[in-house]
């Protein structure tokens, strides 16, 4: 059998399952930790994933049904739980989960996934890593007693993808893997990790967290998730890892530009980026003048509308989370294309918030922009607003931040306005939150 020699390679990080017969090869985090294959449990295939989450929760399959399923929902309130202690607690290994996207084996996969320049659409990996997620977290709170799951688990955050390979073939399977790595009170934190086959051996092109929240039944309100108990010491550092992921993102926002004045670093920054816009020829605040080799903010604008059909709904009736991060990464890939002339390599996305719920039939409006470039580095960022077709009123869902890569050096951006200057110091804060992909492996 094909997949009995296959091998993970070259793990970063891992997670001892050995119920699962998944080992790792040495206690030293810099020797290459290996698991094998041969008695892990089948991974799920890519197309199921919805089909199984749709079974979890009772979703309708047809639109026209969606509000009886929803009122049949109702009735799994009785299975919350009133408080945490009144769940079962559960371990990693209790929600991890594999899928394959076998591009390799089934050429007929691969259309959807295809880039003109024979790449990977990475927007189409963020539907799949938002799936993956999902059902990680109906495992972790699985009731075994029933039939369908009284909760209803939403994506919260992304709150990091680090990409370790540029440009992934569209030729090669692929497969995903994860497990719930910290849990709160109603939310949980996901891990996840995205390999390719090269030679037989799945090597790890991507490391993905994200925060999924639990809420009632149908969706109005939260609802307890099962505690999570750590089994070895490699998983209370992920544990541990997630406590602290949690303050840094309280610390993160509470000190956004948007409640707090920026650092007297920061201020620095902007005021020289602003005298090195005046024109030498005036004595005037006014007349600003581009310095060489650079773009105001402004020019770099791209905008985008979606009308949101029933087509791109959850299991809840709202817009998928995956399909709304695919819009926002194609518009923000187009931006930075634009900008930096040449093919852009996405490598860091972080700090997506779902804000706010999209409804079907919503008008989603993107706009996107550079924010901040440094080398070959463009960071940009994608504002996605709804609007209801009755009304007018607009109203934010998301802020999308990716860093790209260009082939080239690109143009500075410079800000000419308070609110772009703020605009630009975000940017920068989220580049330099970056783990820098120094491994990132040109193919
Ligand atoms: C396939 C099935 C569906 C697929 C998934 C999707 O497509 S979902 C579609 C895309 N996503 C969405 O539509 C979600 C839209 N957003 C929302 O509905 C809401 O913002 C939300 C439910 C996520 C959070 O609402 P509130 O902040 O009012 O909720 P509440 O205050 O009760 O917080 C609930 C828990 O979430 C945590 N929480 C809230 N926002 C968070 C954030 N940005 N990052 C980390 N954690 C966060 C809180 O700490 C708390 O955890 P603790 O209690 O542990 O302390």
């Amino acid at each position: 059998m094909r997949r009995a020699a296959l091998r993970f390679c070259s793990l970063n990080k891992g997670l001892l399952i050995p119920g699962r017969g998944l080992t790792q090869g040495s206690q030293n985090p810099e020797k290459q930790r290996v698991i094998h294959m041969h008695e892990a449990c089948s991974p799920i295939h890519v197309n199921h994933v919805r089909d199984k989450l749709r079974e979890i929760v009772g979703a309708s399959t047809n639109w026209r049904d969606h509000v009886k399923a929803m009122e049949e929902r109702k009735l799994l309130q009785s299975f919350l739980a009133e408080s945490q202690k009144g769940l079962p607690p559960r371990r990693m290994r209790d929600s991890y989960s594999e899928v394959l996207l076998p591009l390799g084996s089934q050429p007929e996969l691969r259309e959807k996934y295809l880039t003109v320049q024979n790449t990977i659409r990475f927007g189409r990996i963020l539907e799949d890593l938002d799936s993956l997620g999902v059902l990680i977290c109906y495992m972790h709170t699985r009731i075994h007693e029933a039939k369908m799951s009284p909760l209803s688990i939403v994506t919260a955050l992304v709150d990091k993808i680090d990409m370790q390979k540029m440009s992934l073939s569209p030729e090669q399977d692929i497969k995903f893997s994860g497990h719930v790595s910290w849990v709160g009170k109603t939310s949980m934190e996901v891990k996840m990790q995205m390999f390719q086959l090269h030679g037989n051996e799945f090597c790890p092109v991507l490391d993905a967290t994200f925060v999924m929240v639990a809420r009632d039944s149908e969706n109005k309100g939260p609802a307890f998730v099962n505690p999570l108990i750590p089994e070895s010491p490699e998983e209370e550092e992920l544990f541990r890892q997630g406590e602290l992921n949690k303050g840094r993102r309280v610390s993160f926002s509470a000190k956004s530009l948007l409640k707090m004045a920026p650092s007297a670093e920061e201020r620095n920054t902007i005021h020289e980026m602003f005298l090195h816009t005046l024109d030498p020829k005036t004595v005037s605040f006014q007349s600003r003048v581009l310095p060489p080799n650079a773009v105001w903010m402004e020019d770099s604008k791209l905008k985008s509308l979606e009308v949101c059909h029933p087509q791109e709904r959850n299991i809840f009736n709202r817009i998928f989370g995956g399909f709304l991060m695919r819009k926002a990464y194609e518009l923000g890939w187009a931006t930075a294309c634009n900008f930096g002339g040449s093919r852009p390599f996405v490598v860091a996305v972080d700090d997506i918030m779902f804000q706010k719920p999209v409804d079907v039939g919503s008008l989603l409006f993107l706009s996107s922009q550079v924010c901040f470039t440094q080398d070959n580095y463009i960071q940009v960022r994608v504002h996605s607003e709804v609007a209801s077709l009755e009304s007018k009123e607009h109203m934010t869902t998301n802020v999308f931040h990716f860093t790209f890569m260009s082939e080239k050096e690109v143009p500075l951006v410079f800000p000419r306005t308070y609110g772009e200057s703020m605009l630009y110091l975000d940017g920068k804060r989220h580049f330099s939150s970056m783990s820098v992909p120094v491994n990132l492996r040109k193919d």
